[in-house]
């Protein structure tokens, strides 16, 4: 089996998952998987798809420059730069980019922190910090229809082979060494986000949570 076949079987499993948890709104979300370091290729989602959907078309095979590496009438991601500006600063290997409700919600309510934080909360663990009382922080970009601006500020917060970006109102991008991890990570920021959009309900109702 090829490099790319390889990695398009783990990269469609990975897509399958994710359009199970149904976080694939109205063709919103984008995922990558590197295939080759040298030269830089990955394999990107086609742009407008519904990605709960399995085709021959899901995938295109892009460059260090989101380019596509082959003939081809599918169009990358338009939100390509942004994975383009992840393989180019690190060794990661797959990055997810996914809407939903509880993201969207914690994007706005955290905004004017640049950040959310978490802690007290065991799904820590997931990032690999095993420490008691320990916390994990996400920032918070601004969106910006401009997707060459977008990924230059998205840039900023690049600062290891794993990590997670929130931008407001619109989605997270979550990237990792491996899909595996990459997908673990996507959960845990999930379970966080829709964790403290139903403590905030529950404490604005009166009840005694945290
Ligand atoms: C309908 S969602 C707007 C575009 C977007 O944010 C997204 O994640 C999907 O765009 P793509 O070009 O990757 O299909
Ligand atoms: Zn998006």
């Amino acid at each position: 089996m090829s490099i790319v076949v390889k990695k398009w079987n783990e990269l469609a499993e990975v897509k399958a998952e994710l359009a199970a948890r149904d976080w694939f709104f109205a063709t919103s979300g984008n995922l990558s998987i590197k295939v080759t370091d040298d030269p830089l290729t990955f394999l990107v989602t086609a742009s407008g798809k519904d990605k709960r959907k399995q085709t021959d078309e899901d995938f295109l095979l892009v460059d260090a420059a989101g380019r596509p590496a082959e003939k081809t009438h599918l169009k990358p991601s338009a939100e390509t730069l942004l994975h383009v500006e992840i393989y180019n600063r690190t060794n990661a290997g797959c990055v997810l980019h996914v809407h939903t409700v509880d993201n969207n919600l914690i994007s706005e309510l955290y905004a004017q922190n640049g950040e959310a934080v978490f802690s007290g909360q065991e799904i820590i663990k997931a990032f690999g910090i095993w420490e008691e009382n320990a916390e994990v922080r996400i920032p918070i970009i601004d969106n910006d229809a401009d997707i060459p601006t977008l990924a230059q500020q998205f840039s900023t917060y690049i600062h290891g082979d794993a990590g997670a970006v929130l931008i407001q109102n619109h989605g997270i991008t979550v990237w990792g060494r491996t899909a595996f991890e990459a997908k673990k990570h996507l959960e845990a920021w999930e379970f966080l986000f829709r964790w403290q959009v139903k403590r905030l309900l529950l404490q604005r109702a009166g009840l005694p949570v945290g």
